[in-house]
């Protein structure tokens, strides 16, 4: 069956009609939903009883993909998670992320900037995986500086450390896919609400595909021109 998804610009038109003056959820809610269920897929897939390590990196981007990530570190963190934000550059978009931020703190997770030793936080044998909430639906390749030497660092290391990716694989063009032989490969995908067309380059053997961030009712679903997914119970996310 073909995937269901949704262009990056009726993505964005999606989440504006979400957010608007009718139905009128804030960012707010939508951002703990997207983030709890990227921490869920990161428990199903990552059991403290299968492996024996705690250790998450959390790379926040500048935007609400970052603010997912900041969000799921906090729901690591309940679940037994030992997780570390590197965060390097905050937003002051609103006065939510500073916020998102404190709440870290009150978790006593480390939130580190580029002036941190975040790279040593790449080594399999402490970290347990990497959750990249770099860039999401709003990115437009190419990449500017600092994030393009930080996505080369996690290139180079996605072999022996897996990444978790939130929405979208950073760095890939929300629409086409990968834009240069060196891309990341994610070991797993959180696409949130429904699938971006990118998703449809995902190489199954390499990639678990999960869709999360469940918050719309089945005929909003069908508007956007997608199937409403089947998640089970109350489960937060559903393996594609
Ligand atoms: N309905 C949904 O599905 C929801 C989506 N949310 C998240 O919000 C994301 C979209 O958030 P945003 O629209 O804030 O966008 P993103 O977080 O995707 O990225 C925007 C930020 O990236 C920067 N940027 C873009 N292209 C760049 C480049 N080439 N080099 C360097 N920086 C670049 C922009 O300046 C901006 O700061 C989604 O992917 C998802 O993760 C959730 O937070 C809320 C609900
Ligand atoms: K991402």
């Amino acid at each position: 069956m073909a995937l269901k998804t949704v262009s990056s610009k009726l993505a964005a038109q999606l989440d504006k009609e979400l957010m608007g003056p009718e139905i009128g959820f804030t960012l707010e809610q939508l951002m703990e939903l997207a983030g709890l269920s990227v921490a869920q897929a990161v428990q199903r897939q990552f059991p403290l009883s299968i492996y024996h390590k705690n250790k998450i990196l959390v790379v926040a981007g500048p935007g609400n993909n970052g603010g997912d990530g900041l969000v799921c570190a906090r729901h690591l963190a309940l679940f037994g998670y030992r997780p570390v934000v590197f965060y390097p550059k905050r937003s002051s978009r609103t006065p939510f992320y500073g916020q998102l931020v404190n709440q870290l703190k009150f978790f006593k997770i480390p939130v580190l900037s580029t002036d941190d030793d975040w790279k040593q936080l790449l080594h399999a044998k402490d970290t347990l995986c990497v959750v990249d909430a770099i860039f999401g639906f709003s990115f437009k390749p190419p990449v500017r500086e600092p994030f393009g030497s930080i996505i080369s660092e996690l290139i180079s290391v996605q072999d022996q450390l897996p990444i978790v990716s939130v929405d979208v694989p950073t760095g890939w063009d929300v629409d086409e896919g990968p834009v240069s032989t060196e891309h990341i490969v994610p070991s797993m995908l959180v696409s949130l609400t429904v699938p971006k067309p990118c998703s449809a380059k995902l190489d199954k053997d390499k990639t678990d595909h999960f869709v999360g961030g469940r918050f719309i009712p089945p005929d909003f679903a069908v508007k956007y021109g997608f199937e409403p997914f089947p998640y089970p119970s109350t489960d937060q996310i559903l393996k594609l």
